[in-house]
């Protein structure tokens, strides 16, 4: 069967009107970056003045800084990417404009399989592409895979920690609120062990721009069940424990 749909309709040959163009800039800006979906993580590592705002991206709802954090004798760039893929992937965009090359991202997902603890790491390999920024960034596919020596980088932090994690493929979403069972039932089916709504559309842009990007997940709510389990997942310690796993992981990329 094959739909008539807008997205289907990827261009890679015509110019773009409009190009990311780096935020105003206050200092030196890292190469590698950390995005981190968790702002009470950032608040706490980076706010107060414990870490150096280097550039602004403005938006219609307000700003985003990127952080310089002193990271040993190394510095990581920080931000904030919002939430959803279209705005996370502006954001990423601009970042990249600005000149930061290697990414890790951490946030959290729904855990479509069961047994996935609440706060277990998860290090996606590949996406469902149930979304729709990622098809203005590469042709109509099922899914984007990981850079599989990226993945094994981020597996490499965990095993020398001692962290048990699962690695698989995750579900992105544009419509949390139209997660049918049906449709949770076959996304399982299919593979998937987690939902989020961010991962195939970062994967996408990577790809696009020639970057190095990696995501951490961890276990959150759990939509596998008859009735969905919030498990509290926005107060898991998992999330300040996950954003020092990407900084080490952002670290070590090549
Ligand atoms: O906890 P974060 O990383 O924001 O992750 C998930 O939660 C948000 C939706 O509630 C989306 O960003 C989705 O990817
Ligand atoms: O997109 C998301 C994120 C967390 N949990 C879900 O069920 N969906």
């Amino acid at each position: 069967m094959t739909w008539d749909i807008p997205l289907a309709e990827f261009d890679a040959d015509s110019a773009v009107l409009i190009e990311p163009e780096p935020g105003p800039t206050s200092g030196a800006i890292p190469e590698r970056a950390v995005i981190c979906f968790f702002r009470d993580v950032i608040d706490e590592v980076c706010g107060d003045g414990r870490a150096e705002v280097v550039a602004t991206f403005t938006w219609e709802h307000g700003t985003h800084e990127l952080f310089s954090l002193q990271v040993g004798e190394r510095r990581v760039a920080v931000f904030h990417p919002g939430v959803g893929a279209p705005l996370a992937c502006g954001l990423f965009e601009e970042a990249i404009a600005t000149g930061c090359r290697t990414f890790v991202a951490c946030g959290g997902a729904g855990a479509v399989v069961p047994g996935l603890a609440l706060g277990h790491v998860v290090v996606p390999d590949a996406a469902v592409r149930d979304e729709g920024t990622s098809y203005h960034y590469l042709p109509a596919s099922r899914e984007v895979s990981a850079d599989p020596a990226v993945t094994a980088v981020l597996r490499a932090v965990l095993d020398e920690r001692a962290v048990p994690h699962a690695v698989g493929t995750t579900w992105t979403t544009d419509a949390p609120y139209r997660e049918t069972t049906a449709k949770i039932a076959a996304r399982r089916r299919e593979g998937c062990i987690t939902v989020e709504m961010e991962t195939a559309a970062f994967l996408a842009v990577a790809r696009h721009r020639g970057v190095t990007f990696g995501q951490y997940l961890y276990a959150g709510d759990d939509v596998s069940g008859e009735t969905w389990d919030h498990r509290h997942w926005h107060t898991s310690s998992a999330r300040r424990d996950l954003f020092w796993l990407a900084v080490d992981a952002v670290l070590r990329l090549p």
